[in-house]
């Protein structure tokens, strides 16, 4: 456990009232609809928002009864959901100041950080730049440099993707994924799409308070998912690479002992998340033979709930794994679906895409 909380706080007719632990490693998205307290979490753990009650870092007291640790003085990267950049610094500057922070905090920032820094998110070309000029999407990449730059046992992003277009988005995913191999990142969003991407565990905030906390599936497939009633409702699926069948342009993976077939352009490298939405996902009681469904898993039905419009999510534990399927109630009875029955999911391969 990295960073343990119990605050409390008050802005007008809003209170915030979260108790809390992160993982060691891995981002930690805060997830909530606008308005639920997630920037005012965030702001409170990086020391910029008063609360009451106890934040501990690693075994170190950040909030107590003793006080309150400066902002300045806790080892965090933290980016706003504006990025403030130093307006009378230029980009080298901003970057520099967030160096020479990581120094002065005793942290040995390593010679070739620098470097990797600027190449992970394409900085060079920006580092004469005035700060004022700079695009919504250009900032964001400094702002998320100077954050990495100061050397954070802990990154706390704020809705960090926001200004950034699609291709962007995807390249920073995968920067911030690489980072939270080695610290805990606690990601402020309200986007599906970087729960599913990014997410190891979820913090869904609701209503300032956590309505749920967990691996981020145990969250999403779970008897309160914030999603499920969502047309994207969806899991992430941990899976191991086997083999790349070049005939077929097709990704084998092994999901505990059966294999799923993933169109794809070639053999990929890292541990594949493989995310799977409900709306994909159709049930039968005996494994079709003559289907053209590539992925055909056995699995068994763990919860059954009625949704508005004669929908249902079937809930599956498959391979010791959640799976959600969203079927017409009339499927659900026309099959019998009940906790503890047997069913074939299947899954087109081209809907994992
Ligand atoms: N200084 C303040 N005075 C009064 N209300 C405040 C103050 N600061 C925040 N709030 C209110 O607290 C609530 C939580 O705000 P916060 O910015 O933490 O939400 P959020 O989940 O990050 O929202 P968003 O996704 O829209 O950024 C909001 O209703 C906001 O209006």
């Amino acid at each position: 456990m990295s960073l343990s909380l119990d605050i409390a706080l008050r802005r007008g007719a809003f209170a915030l009232s979260v108790q809390g632990t992160l993982p060691e490693r891995g981002v930690t998205i805060l997830f909530g609809e606008s308005g639920a307290g997630k920037s005012s979490l965030l702001r409170a753990v990086a020391g910029l928002e008063p609360c009451q009650g106890r934040i501990e870092f690693d075994g170190e007291r950040w909030q107590g009864r003793a006080g309150m640790l400066p902002a300045h003085r806790r080892p965090v990267g933290l980016m706003l959901q504006k990025p403030t950049l130093f307006p009378h610094l230029d980009v080298t500057g901003n970057l520099r100041y967030a160096a020479r922070r990581a120094t002065m905090s005793g942290q040995r920032l390593p010679a070739q950080r620098w470097e990797e820094v600027l190449e992970l998110l394409s900085l060079a070309p920006l580092l004469p730049r005035r700060v004022q000029g700079l695009s919504g999407g250009e900032a964001s990449r400094v702002a998320l440099g100077r954050a990495l730059l100061s050397a954070p046992r802990l990154l706390l992003l704020d809705e960090p993707l926001a200004a950034l277009d699609q291709a962007r988005r995807q390249a920073l995913m995968e920067v911030i994924g690489r980072v939270a191999k080695t610290i805990p990142v606690l990601y402020v969003s309200h986007h599906l799409d970087e729960v599913l991407t990014l997410g190891e565990h979820l913090w869904w905030l609701r209503d300032g308070a956590l309505a749920a906390q967990g691996e981020v599936n145990d969250v999403l497939a779970g008897p309160g998912s914030p999603l499920a009633e969502h047309r994207d409702a969806a899991v992430v699926l941990r899976t191991r690479h086997l083999r790349y069948e070049q005939d077929h342009h097709l990704l084998v993976l092994a999901l505990g002992a059966c294999e799923v077939r993933v169109p794809a352009s070639g053999p990929g490298g890292d541990t594949p998340r493989l995310r799977v939405a409900a709306r994909d996902v159709s049930l039968t009681l005996s494994p079709a033979s003559d289907s053209s469904v590539l992925n055909i898993l056995p699995a068994v039905v763990d919860d059954v709930r009625s949704l508005p419009q004669g929908q249902c999510l079937v809930r599956l534990r498959c391979e010791q794994q959640w799976l959600l399927a969203r079927l017409s109630s009339y499927s659900r009875d026309r099959l019998r679906l009940a906790p503890g029955s047997r069913v074939h999911a299947q899954i087109k391969a081209a809907a994992l895409v």
